[in-house]
């Protein structure tokens, strides 16, 4: 196994210019100040994880405005992390740290990666001096610890210790309001091999890994990386073109300006988010869109997205401004524990043991906190679907969640179930060819839709309302004229 070299890491070469001017290389300048940056994001994640409690995902906080050094800062974090628990018990076995290296245990974690694993460090700074000095016992901690696990090099070491890696393909929708399908797979296909996604006709596959994050497509708005499971809720709810629709809990509003592409730019949406940080997103993410410029409303006039900053719940569904939404989707705050793998959360401490795969695949917790805050949300989610079920005008709903508990998917649907056939509601099958469905605990399960998180590498659930008489088969393709599935998710028997 090649051993893994970071940005940060100064070049060979590097060390012998500053030791004979005794000024610092631009690279020792760099891996000098991406170590300190990757230093501040570890200690934020690892925090985190301990009281579990996230302050954000790795990838949310090393694209944070503040990280300057991006691409060195991840590539550090995620490496170090990776072979933290061989890090720790090396540095444990060689005794080095005192009470002030413990207070900077973070980029002492980091600095050891790039000793152990990383190319030779220079002297640029108090921890690396420090750690330099310490190296032999570094290295001979690490030689205590090969012969305790019975292997011979540092590659089986690791391969031992390493949490597998999830590889997973790269979506990008194509924002239909500025780019055409084929235009995008030109432009991306000069860079990329790309792919059309078969179920989602404005998603395509990019290769696993590929960095799209400073690609004019991407900072122009043409394209979003959105996810498949993401890209297939408004896709659900399939809004036509003229209509109105509100998404009820928007921000950061990919959703919003995918009904937007889908609606040709024709019609009327209405965006409402409670979270005031969030909704200056919302608005960024609709500018980028370029949906607010070009929407035309039922008089022919331009007409931005509505943007309501405030609780969905506060809406009223008999105010006549409401009275003409006739598709609400509802994409509400939930535990997020679908996107566990995409978050990199399987690179922290707290999933290293050995129940990972079934907390995976079932969304199993016996942990009581997180049990009460599964509960909570769960409260809200059937509050806020009970509500967008309750517009007077409204024909279609789409609820989703990108969570793996059946608490806030399954359970919510059947506790609604009720009072949605009360109001003229039934479940209808989206993308009936897609074949991992709801988990089987009641009657008309099969009608929702669950990605796998194993499978599809990302756990979302989706669940989509029709108003029974205005089941329209013939011009919704998403609905099935029978439904007909095959149980391949894993490990759900039907
Ligand atoms: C899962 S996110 C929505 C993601 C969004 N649909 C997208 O695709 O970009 C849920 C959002 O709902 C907002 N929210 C939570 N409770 C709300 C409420 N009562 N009313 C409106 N928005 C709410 C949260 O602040 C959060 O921004």
């Amino acid at each position: 196994m090649a051993r893994t070299k970071t940005a940060a890491t100064a070049p060979s070469g590097a060390s012998a210019k500053t030791s004979r001017n005794g000024r610092l290389s631009n690279a020792e300048r760099s891996a000098y100040f991406a170590r300190r940056e990757a230093a501040k994001v570890l200690r934020l994640v690892l925090r985190g994880d301990a009281r579990r409690r996230a302050v954000g995902s790795i990838k949310s906080l090393v694209y944070s405005p503040s990280v300057k050094n991006k691409k060195a800062t991840f590539a550090l974090v995620c490496q170090t992390l990776k072979h933290l628990s061989i890090i720790k018990q090396v540095l444990d076995s060689a005794s080095i740290l005192n009470s002030k290296w413990k207070r900077q245990e973070e980029l002492v974690y980091i600095l050891t990666y790039d000793i152990l694993f990383g190319q030779e460090i220079s002297l640029v700074g108090d921890a690396e001096k420090f750690l330099m000095l310490h190296k032999g016992a570094i290295q001979s901690a690490l030689a205590r610890l090969l012969v305790r696990n019975k292997v011979k090099s540092i590659e089986d070491l690791m391969a031992l210790y390493q949490t597998p890696d999830v590889p997973k393909p790269r979506y990008v929708r194509v924002n239909t309001l500025k780019m055409d399908v084929d235009s995008a797979v030109l432009e991306l296909g000069k860079q990329f091999v790309v792919q059309k996604d078969d179920l989602v006709p404005d998603l395509l596959i990019l290769p696993p890994g590929c960095d799209l994050h400073d690609h004019p497509l991407i900072v122009n708005g043409c394209v979003f990386l959105q996810g498949k499971a993401s890209s297939m809720v408004a896709a659900a709810l399939a809004p036509k073109p003229g209509w109105k629709v509100l998404d009820a809990c928007s921000a950061p509003g990919n959703k919003t300006v995918h009904l937007a592409a889908l609606m040709k730019g024709k019609g009327k949406i209405v965006a409402c988010e409670l979270n005031k940080e969030r909704v200056r997103r919302l608005k960024d993410t609709i500018k980028l869109s370029g949906a607010a410029s070009i929407f035309i409303n039922s008089l022919n006039q331009p007409e931005d997205i509505e943007v309501l900053h405030g609780d969905f719940l506060n809406l009223d569904p008999k105010d006549p401004a409401y009275s003409e939404v006739r598709a609400i989707l509802l994409d509400p705050s939930c535990s997020g524990s679908g996107t566990a793998a995409e978050r990199l959360d399987h690179l922290l401490p707290s999933h290293a043991s050995g129940d990972v795969h079934i907390h995976l695949l079932f969304g199993h917790t016996a942990d009581p906190t997180e049990m009460e805050r599964l509960n909570k949300l769960s409260a809200f989610q059937k509050k806020a679907l009970r509500h967008a079920l309750s517009f007077p005008g409204v024909e279609r709903v789409v609820y989703s969640t990108c969570s793996i508990h059946q608490v806030e998917n399954e359970d919510v649907i059947k506790s609604v179930l009720p009072i949605a056939m009360s109001f003229g509601f039934q479940l209808a099958t989206s993308f009936p060819q897609w074949n991992c469905r709801g988990l089987p605990v009641f009657e008309g399960s099969e009608h929702l839709l669950r990605t796998d998180p194993v499978e599809d590498k990302e756990g979302f659930f989706i669940a989509l309302f029709v108003k029974g008489n205005i089941i329209d088969r013939s011009k919704n393709p998403t609905m099935p004229s029978s439904y007909n599935s095959k149980e391949t998710c894993s490990g759900f028997e039907k």
